[in-house]
């Protein structure tokens, strides 16, 4: 029996492991973490993820072909295959820090494998690295003197939260680059057959090394790159005019084009897009490419640009000031579908109230109390280190409150702001939001999810990003 060993029980490592483990009956799959919280979550009826579709496929497998373990060493002892799926932080300090990848735990997890390993092994980089991160892993595994074989793959996951499994399921592309040697060759065949037990053929893609390692990067480069073309786009239909989702919707008519992630918003945000184009810009900044660093990195600057216009939106038309002010923030997690706060936009726009001292009532279907303010509290990039390297205890808000119902978060509030696109936003009562807030009532709907014509007819002042903008917020004098 193949045993599969994957170091990082995080969003990435824990469901794809459970889909390999649901798909390949015949193989062991063993998922290992330093973090015994998160293990014990995994090993229980409520797992440390919210991700649609998850519990039903890690019932289906665990305990039989399928485990979770902190038993770290032993697990990768054992395996034929070693998936590497932990943090990958920007780095807060030192050389490039804010740009460059922190490889620290990546080479603590390379470290221990060589240490623990008595036999041959597949090595698969399924985090998101820099290009050639793979040439000084294999570095540190050839260096053992133990006359032990590894191959290093590069795998990466192009998995959504949110649609993982949906996305692990039928995956566009598998992607899988190895060294251009026989044994090289011969491992990349190896996890290839793993995958083929459920993708066709023809989606599972092998490339050189490099070639992988890039591929996530420009992937990750290109779809951010769609969503602040499209937020550009939003500003410039603020001051003309022009609808951003008719904008949206002919621009996608080119099969060229396509209509996919062109939904204007009040910026993109979790764990991975800011970090990976800062890292790509990195790399060409160290290529000498200043030009291409200063290209993707503008995709980064036009998304704090449109948080930014945001909170300026929001302050100026409650009269320039929101202070004292009761503030409703629905939605805190980074897009819908996930309880996954990691560089959500909420956090900007809440800084941004915050420094206005405006007093905040948040609510989030999937976000707790406790992790609310704690991504409040902490500085920009460390929340993307182990759970057990972050700040515990959450700091004490005055000005913040949360709670579990939008129809508390918006009692007598002078304004409401949509931060995330969940469904039951769609749905709620704005005639019973409306008499029950201080008037003039504010919408500011970050996601264009709200009937903006039906909230008018209520009586509500309406921002929606990227639309023809209500007379009272066209007539205000703003820079933004
Ligand atoms: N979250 C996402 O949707 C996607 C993430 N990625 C990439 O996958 C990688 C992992 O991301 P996530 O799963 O989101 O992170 P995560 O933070 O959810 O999980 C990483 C896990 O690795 C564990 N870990 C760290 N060092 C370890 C070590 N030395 N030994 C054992 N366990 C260790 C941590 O305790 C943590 O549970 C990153 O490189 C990320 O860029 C790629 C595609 C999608
Ligand atoms: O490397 C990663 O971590 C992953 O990053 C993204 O996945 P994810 O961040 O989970 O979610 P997305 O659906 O891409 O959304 C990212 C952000 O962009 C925003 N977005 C998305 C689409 C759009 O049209 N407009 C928009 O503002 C979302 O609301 C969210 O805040 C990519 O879609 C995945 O392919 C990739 O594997």
């Amino acid at each position: 029996m193949v045993k599969i060993c994957c170091i990082g029980a995080g969003y990435v490592g824990g469901p794809t492991m459970a889909m390999i483990a649901l798909k390949c009956p015949n193989i062991q799959v063993v998922v290992v973490d330093i973090s015994k919280p998160r293990i014990a979550a995994w090993n229980s009826d409520e797992l440390p993820i919210y991700e649609p579709g998850l519990d039903e496929v890690v019932k289906a497998c665990r305990e039989k072909n399928l485990f979770f373990s902190t038993d770290v060493e032993k697990h990768v002892a054992e395996a034929d295959i070693v998936f590497v799926s932990v943090n990958t932080p920007t780095k807060t300090r030192g050389l490039g820090a804010g740009k460059a990848a922190d490889l620290t735990y990546w080479e603590s997890a390379a470290r221990m494998i060589a240490d623990v390993s008595k036999s041959d092994k597949i090595v698969v980089e399924k985090s998101t690295v820099p290009v050639k991160t793979a040439e000084a892993i294999e570095k540190i595994l050839t260096h053992n003197n133990k006359g032990i074989n590894f191959q290093i793959l590069s795998n990466p996951e192009f998995l959504a939260e949110g649609t993982a499994i949906e996305d692990l399921a039928k995956p566009d592309r598998v992607l899988i680059g190895g060294r251009e040697t026989p044994g090289g060759q011969k491992a990349v065949e190896a996890l290839k057959a793993v995958y083929a037990h459920w993708v066709p053929e023809d989606r599972i893609l092998t490339t050189n090394l490099w070639s992988a390692e890039l591929s996530k990067l420009a992937a990750n480069a290109f779809l951010a790159q769609r969503i602040s073309s499209i937020n550009a786009m939003s500003a410039l239909c603020e001051s003309t005019g022009a609808d951003v989702s008719e904008v949206a919707y002919a621009v996608g008519k080119d099969s060229r084009i396509g209509p996919k992630f062109l939904n204007a918003s009040v910026g993109f945000g979790g764990s991975c897009f800011q970090k990976d184009i800062l890292n790509l810009v990195y790399i060409c900044e160290c290529n000498g490419l200043t030009e291409v660093a200063h290209y993707w990195k503008q995709v980064v600057q036009i998304n704090d640009y449109q948080k930014t216009r945001f909170v300026k939106r929001v302050v100026s038309s409650m009269f320039n000031t929101v202070s004292g002010k009761k503030i409703a923030i629905l939605g805190f997690a980074f897009k819908k579908d996930t309880g996954d706060t990691r560089e959500t936009p909420a956090i900007d726009v809440c800084h941004g109230l915050l420094g206005d001292k405006a007093l905040l009532s948040i609510y989030d279907p999937q976000v707790t109390e406790d992790q609310i303010k704690r991504d409040l509290a902490m500085n920009k990039f460390d929340w993307d280190h182990p759970l057990h390297l972050q700040p515990q205890s959450p700091t004490a808000f005055k000005q913040v409150s949360v709670v579990w119902d939008a129809y508390e978060a918006t009692k007598d509030a002078h304004g409401v702001c949509i931060i995330t696109e969940w469904d039951e936003f769609k749905k709620l009562d704005y005639q019973r939001i409306y008499d029950n807030m201080q008037k003039p009532a504010f919408i500011f709907d970050g996601r264009n999810v709200l009937n903006v014509e039906a909230l008018r007819k209520i009586g509500f002042v309406v921002y929606s990003i990227g639309k023809p903008l209500d007379p009272w917020v066209k007539d205000l004098q703003v820079s933004i």
